[in-house]
């Protein structure tokens, strides 16, 4: 074999990848590449917390994704392709879920592994440095800043006033007890900067030398001898290479990670012969399961000049650059996402949630860039726990081929029946004293929108990705035909080849997949010290 040899290569710098390279560079002392299809986090608009919605509209540091038609349309499915992964261009607000998630996991596993919520929440702790919190919820002493909004702007805070009169309570921690109420906003975001994965965890350990970081490395598939992973072929502009390894762990995410297991001849048999792709291991699981949080917005305009419409466009957005750059202050130090209400449309009082909704203090045409000069108000509601599940496919048999991306937005009834509850309880929001006061007019769905019929459309039509693809390899028993990784995030059927990112959750967590996966990473990262290194 000629070509280089590491002793652990990890595709994929995003939330898992950074987390994984990180403990085994400080619990072994093994030879550790990084190999990521983007370039480095330079660009200054990833680290300026209110800069994603710019690189998002730019298509700047992304995979240019689009989904299959669902519901009448293609919709943009936009993936972190850079170092940090989703983290350097995601919103950074940070949760955990809820208990009842990570029951889930562990019944998937059964007696085979340990993913119960006791431990999630201690790795949890484990990784947090937290600016306000400190119990037996919070940790303080991790890589991962966590941080309360600096200030609550005047819609936002009346925003929360209006849920408290719905009937909803005010909950300042919704990563503690209980996810319920209304509550101020956790971020990522470290003193006016966003705290990526790569931040966190990854830069330290190439500036110290301990890591190799190759960017601009497109894997394109895993080699595989006598079933096990030996290395990967890598795509470096247009030319070809081999990378060896001892141990190879795809963080490739929840689309490519299923990907390049498809394209290295380990997946469904007949998609893969389809393509004329020589089967290694027949697993039905990979690509299937694919599962996203889907956003249903509503949204209307309000009085003024209240929340950040003015403050993210035109000379708003130049007032607000210059008091970043000067005092790492005011709306651009933020992601300007201050406030959140979890709650169940059939059940204001339970402690499961079954609805998030942000409350974004703009009026928005793409979802993330203000657009026109009224100011206004969007719920970005989303169904927690979705039951629609869709697939990634390949195209063809070329690596370099975008793959097929169904995620069967609001395919199941629930998520329809939860997105029409949380449409109608938005609408009763709206019309509580603190924003029936400010509120002009509804502007998204509008008034013409009332029957559950027409609801029931507008939801089909809108509901498009929240950016948390989850499940397309995922972990499961082994009396399970469609898992694709065991408990300890080994793929079934082939040794030194492991998992490890969002794409091995047997079901989402009720919340942002951030957290969630940073925290799967460290607990695998810890099975893996314990298997091969120790
Ligand atoms: C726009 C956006 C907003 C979001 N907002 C939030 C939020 O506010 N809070 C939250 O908790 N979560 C949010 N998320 C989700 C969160 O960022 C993801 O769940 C998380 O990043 C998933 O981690 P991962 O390690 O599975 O994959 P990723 O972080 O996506 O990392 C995968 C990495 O692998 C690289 N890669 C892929 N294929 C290859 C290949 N073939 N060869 C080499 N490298 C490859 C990618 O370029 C990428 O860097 C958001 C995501 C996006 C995109």
């Amino acid at each position: 074999m000629s070509g280089k040899h590491f002793d652990v290569l990890i595709v994929g710098s995003g939330a898992a990848g950074c987390v994984v390279a990180d403990y085994l560079s400080e619990h072994t002392d093994k030879s550790i590449a990084v190999l990521e299809a983007g370039p480095l986090d330079r660009n200054p608009m990833i680290h300026i917390p209110a800069g994603y919605s710019k690189l998002l509209a730019k298509d700047k540091a992304v995979w240019p994704y689009e989904t299959v038609v669902v519901n009448g349309q293609r919709r943009r499915f936009r993936m972190g392709k850079v170092v940090g992964g989703g983290t350097s261009v995601n919103a950074m607000c940070y949760v955990r879920g809820q208990k009842q998630d990570f029951d889930a996991w562990q019944e998937a596993v059964g007696e085979e592994g340990d993913w119960s919520w006791e431990t999630m929440r201690a790795t949890y702790i484990e990784q947090e440095r937290n600016d306000t919190f400190h119990n037996e919820y919070h940790g303080i002493d991790g890589p991962l800043s966590v941080e309360l909004p600096g200030r609550i702007n005047e819609l936002n805070q009346r925003c929360m006033k209006a849920f408290q009169e719905f009937g909803l309570s005010y909950n300042p921690d919704y990563n503690g007890q209980s996810q319920a109420g209304v509550s101020p906003v956790q971020s990522n975001t470290d003193n006016g900067k966003r705290a990526s994965a790569a931040v966190a965890y990854l830069h330290p350990r190439v500036d110290s030398g301990r890591v190799t970081l190759l960017t601009s490395r497109t894997v394109t598939k895993i080699l595989i001898d006598n079933r096990k992973a030996v290395g990967v072929c890598v795509l470096h502009g247009t030319q070809e290479e081999r990378i060896y390894a001892d141990l190879v762990i795809l963080s490739a995410g929840a689309v490519q990670s299923p990907k390049i297991l498809m394209h290295s001849g380990i997946g469904p048999r007949a998609q893969l012969e389809s393509f004329g792709i020589p089967v290694i291991e027949d697993l039905a699981g990979v690509g299937e399961n694919l599962h996203d949080h889907p956003i249903i917005p509503i949204a209307a305009f309000v009085k003024g000049k209240m929340g950040y419409q003015a403050a993210a466009q035109g000379l708003g957005m130049l007032v607000s650059g210059v008091r970043y750059l000067t005092a790492k202050d005011g709306p651009a130090a933020g992601n300007g996402i201050e406030t959140v209400s979890y709650w169940d449309p059939d059940d204001l009082q339970s402690e499961e949630p079954t609805v998030q909704c942000y409350h974004e203090p703009i009026i928005s045409q793409d979802g993330l860039n203000p657009s026109g000069s009224r100011s206004g108000v969007t719920f970005a509601t989303v169904v927690l726990q979705p039951r629609s599940r869709g697939t990634v496919k390949l195209a063809d048999a070329d690596p370099t081929s975008m793959p097929l991306i169904d995620p069967n937005f609001i395919g199941d009834p629930y998520d329809l029946k939860v997105g029409i509850a949380a449409v109608k309880s938005v609408r009763k929001v709206m019309e509580q004293r603190s924003l029936a006061d400010v509120i002009e007019e509804e502007f998204v769905p509008g008034a013409k929108v009332q029957t559950d019929e027409e609801l029931g459309a507008f939801v089909k039509q809108v509901a498009t990705t929240m950016w948390h693809p989850v499940g397309t390899c995922k972990m499961g028993r082994k009396d399970d035909p469609t898992a694709v990784v065991d408990a300890s995030l080994k793929v079934r059927g082939i040794e030194a080849l492991h998992v490890i990112d969002a794409s091995i959750m047997p079901r989402i967590i009720s919340g942002n997949t951030n957290a969630p996966t940073q925290a799967l990473a460290r607990h695998a990262s810890k099975m893996l010290v314990a298997r091969y290194f120790s």
